[in-house]
């Protein structure tokens, strides 16, 4: 042995990544880098101080301690380190001799020295001891190659003897598949002094692949020429394959790719790590069903057969593991009885082992299995079981990511409540269906579907019952449904259905269809209900060739429908998209009329009818249009309301109403009232009371001296606030006068209902006075009504001398209509009141 050995024996056991103690037991004979690193301790203090010092009391004595690996931890200043211990004896002149290895746990802990501390030959017998004992394999080689010592270590990780290895140059047996060039490059290196380092997978001498992390440091004399080299193999498989695999998994994770691809990439990294497994992952469903995901080393059919098998107890390794939740090791698939249904499929292929292990969630629910089979009866060695361990985390990482990609898809692409696609995901699948549409010639239908009354299922029983009807309708328009037909929900009550290829007899009768499915009976609580929608249809290629046109034409289609009453069907057509573009003028101008003060108000006299004078003027908007001349109220105030302009136009009445009669009285002209009218909508707004009362202070005006006109139907509104708003005006002391009387509800509960003041008989009932005997009997009956109600009655639409006879003689006290005035500008009725007075005057 050249004499260089006990220094290369001290440099190796420098170069160990373990813990290296030796001890008699009483004192601590050796004490290299590691131990100093791991025990935080100086090596001259661990020489000078008795075992006791380092050994922990927890720990039982050393001689007590077994060869087998055990895992502890031991507390240094404080800070728990945990390491795998071993420890093995020797007998050296009648004493035991002890030597503690312990390979770190913590990472930070196991770099390895490169510094050598050692250097004295007396302890040479120890450190060949120790070097024999280590699990590191070790060679050492002479300048030129020649292998001249190998520890126990190597004999065991690679299976060769030192007769077989000395004089053998290490790299043409430990790595004979390297390139002629590497192995030069390596030899180059370190004959200029230069360590080398690297990770490699290495032959046993049985053909297994072993990952070893190589340190060789070369010797060189002092003229520079190299002695020796010494080289320490640390089997590193497990925590390369952990890395490796992990890498390889993680980053087809992170490169999106799909799951199929990453479970596969798991199952060849695997069988590439230990060829003697065919490796399978398998997906469970929520109704407890087998699906493959990787197999890439089964055959094609082996893995179609098991799509869809149910989970349970014998159902093969895979459907049992699975359903017990626990691995499962059949050693020998032809006589095992979880096997016995599926041997016959197993067999053929040259499986006779699986072991199968639940690959489970972060929260403990069964995802899959991650299977190993072998071509041979046989249970998994601990490198299997270390494989499975990593494999079946990444997997669960894997299926739980597409878990939640699935979950955001359908948060981003479907409607949460109705499951049916969104906005997004039906306008991408309505294009595609039109692309095809347009390739194969083919028609399409796009229905636009509005619930109707939907707000008041809403507002009466609550928002729970409203979402339970859209999901009930939602589920009603996926009933009968093609493959190509698409459904989607665009907001609120709106649905959109895109139906390619019907003719116009097919897609009326699929349209009845429809209407017969969505008005079905259905219950909510005690309540049932009789749903029925509006549908508007528009056709491609007729009526666009984009889905934003089409759908929005069915839209004006639908809105058209609605207009017919409940349930209607209407197509679009281009009158319809004319009138459409004409109301959206109207409406352009209407809001610049609001905004300029391009409307006007009329008033109206009311006239007390017992000695005819003046009761009140009612205030009429009037709207003239530079260009489409006199628009009459029927028609704005409608477009206002739809258009959501009513507010502004109802706040500018009251106001342009008060202030002319401020005006008015500042000239002097006894003008008592003037009643303003106002929508249903206007009494949504809970600041309307503070806004006329900030009106009328600020034109010096008393609440009594207006009057505001609302119709029956604030009764059908049941937006919240409209009570409130109604009762919150009448406590300042506004009147409020019900006007239309007798054209709607009519029912007397409500008037009591609502704080009015005064009611207004329908012009039409007056119309017919003289002729018709019903409408004198209704005009007596509502005056009666207003009488007992203690109600002011005024009668609108007077025109004939006949009518007012008849209206007085039934009590009405004020009448309004042509035979007095028609509704006149501002200062057409300071003229009207002076004639009118002058002519009472004469004649009274
Ligand atoms: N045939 C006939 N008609 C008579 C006679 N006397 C009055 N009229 C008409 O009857 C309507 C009475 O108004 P209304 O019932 O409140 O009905 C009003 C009212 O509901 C609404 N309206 C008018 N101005 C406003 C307003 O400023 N705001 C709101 N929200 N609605 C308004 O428009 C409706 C129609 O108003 P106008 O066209 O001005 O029609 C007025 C008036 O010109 C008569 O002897 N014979």
């Amino acid at each position: 042995m050249p004499t260089q050995l006990p220094d290369l024996f001290a440099s190796t056991l420098e170069q160990l990544s373990d813990a290296v103690m030796v001890t008699d037991g009483h004192r601590v004979l050796l004490f290299n880098t590691a131990a100093e690193r791991f025990w935080d301790c100086p090596r001259q203090t661990a020489l000078a101080q008795p075992l006791a010092a380092l050994w922990p009391a927890d720990l039982p004595a050393i001689h007590e301690l077994s060869a087998a690996p055990q895992d502890i931890n031991l507390t240094v200043a404080g800070i728990v380190r945990r390491g795998r211990l071993r420890v093995s004896r020797a007998e050296q002149q009648g004493q035991t001799i002890f030597t503690v290895f312990i390979s770190a746990l913590d990472s930070h802990l196991r770099q390895t020295a490169s510094a050598s501390g050692y250097g004295n030959a007396e302890h040479l017998q120890l450190l060949s001891m120790v070097t024999d004992r280590t699990d590191n394999a070790i060679i050492i080689t002479d300048g030129r190659w020649r292998t001249l010592y190998i520890n126990d270590g190597f004999s065991q990780m690679f299976g060769y003897s030192s007769k077989q290895m000395l004089g053998a140059i290490p790299t043409s047996i430990i790595a004979p598949y390297a390139e002629q060039e590497q192995v030069d490059a390596l030899h180059d290196q370190l004959a200029r002094g230069q360590p080398f380092h690297a990770e490699e997978l290495i032959y046993t001498r049985d053909g297994k692949r072993i990952w070893c992390s190589v340190t060789t440091n070369p010797v060189l004399d002092e003229q520079g020429q190299l002695l020796n080299t010494l080289t320490v193999l640390t089997d590193i498989t497990q925590s390369k394959m952990h890395e490796l695999l992990q890498n390889r998994v993680l980053s087809a994770m992170v490169r999106e790719e799909p799951l199929e691809t990453v479970m596969n990439t798991v199952c060849r990294e695997v069988e590439h790590l230990a060829p003697e497994v065919t490796a399978s992952i398998l997906r469970v469903d929520e109704q407890g069903r087998l699906h493959p995901l990787a197999g890439p080393s089964l055959p094609a059919e082996y893995n179609k057969a098991l799509e869809g098998v149910a989970i349970g107890e014998g159902v093969g390794s895979c459907g049992t593991a699975a359903f017990i939740g626990e691995p499962v090791i059949v050693t020998d698939i032809a006589s095992h009885p979880y096997w016995a249904p599926y041997k016959q499929l197993a067999l053929p292929h040259g499986l006779k082992a699986c072991w199968s292990t639940p690959i489970r969630s972060s929260s403990g629910r069964i995802l899959g299995t991650f299977a190993f089979y072998y071509r041979e009866c046989r249970g998994p060695n601990p490198l299997h079981q270390r494989m499975v361990e990593v494999s079946t985390h990444l997997c669960a990482l894997a299926l739980e990511r597409e878990e939640a990609r699935a979950h955001i898809r359908q948060l981003a692409f479907y409607d949460s409540l109705t499951k049916l696609p969104n906005r997004s995901l039906l306008h991408a699948r309505a294009d595609q269906a039109l692309a095809a549409a347009e390739r194969h010639r083919d028609n399409i239908a796009v229905l636009f579907i509005d619930l109707d009354r939907f707000k008041q299922v809403n507002d009466s029983l609550g928002h729970p019952a409203g979402d339970e009807l859209l999901r009930v309708i939602a589920q009603r328009l996926t009933e009968n449904l093609r493959h190509v037909d698409i459904v989607g929900r665009l907001s609120g009550d709106e649905f959109v259905m895109v139906l390619p290829r019907y003719s116009s007899q097919a897609l009326a009768e699929v349209v009845e269809q429809l209407k017969g499915r969505i008005s079905q009976p259905f219950s909510i609580g005690s309540t049932t209900l009789i749903p029925s929608a509006s549908i508007g249809i528009s056709l491609f290629p007729n009526d666009g060739h984009d889905m934003e046109s089409l759908i929005h034409r069915a839209d004006m289609a639908m809105y058209q429908a609605k207009s017919m009453g409940r349930g209607h069907v209407s197509y679009f057509s281009h009158e319809l998209n004319e009138q459409a573009q004409q109301r959206m003028a109207l409406e352009n101008a209407l809001r610049d009329a609001l905004d300029n003060g391009g409307l006007q108000l009329h008033y109206q006299p009311q006239i007390n009818l017992a000695d005819g004078s003046l009761y009140g003027v009612e205030a009429l908007a009037r709207w003239q249009h530079p260009e489409l001349g006199s628009i009459p109220p029927t028609r704005f105030i409608p477009l206002a309301e739809e258009c959501g302009l009513i507010g502004q136009l109802g706040h500018w009445a009251v106001q342009e109403a008060c202030r002319q009669l401020a005006a008015w009285r500042r000239q002097g002209l006894q003008v008592p009232a003037v009643s303003v009218n106002l929508s249903p909508s206007d009494f949504h707004n809970l600041e309307l009371p503070q806004q006329i009362a900030h009106t009328l202070q600020h034109h010096q005006l008393q609440p009594q001296d207006l009057t505001l006109e609302i119709t029956e139907s604030v009764l059908m509104d049941t937006h919240p606030s409209t009570l409130t708003t109604l009762d919150a005006i009448h406590s300042q002391g506004v009147n409020l006068a019900m006007d239309d009387f007798g054209t709607g509800y009519s029912s007397l509960s409500y008037l009591r209902r609502l704080p009015i003041h005064e009611l207004k008989l329908d012009r039409s009932f007056v119309s017919d006075l003289e002729s018709d005997a019903t409408a004198r009997a209704l005009s007596e009956a509502v005056m009666r009504i207003g009488e007992s109600l203690r109600l002011i009655v005024v009668a609108e639409g007077i025109e004939e001398e006949g009518q007012q006879q008849i209206l007085r003689q039934q009590g009405y006290q004020v009448g309004q209509g042509y035979l007095f005035s028609r509704p006149v500008p501002a200062a057409e009725l300071q003229q009207w009141l002076q004639q009118w007075r002058a002519a009472a005057a004469r004649h009274g």
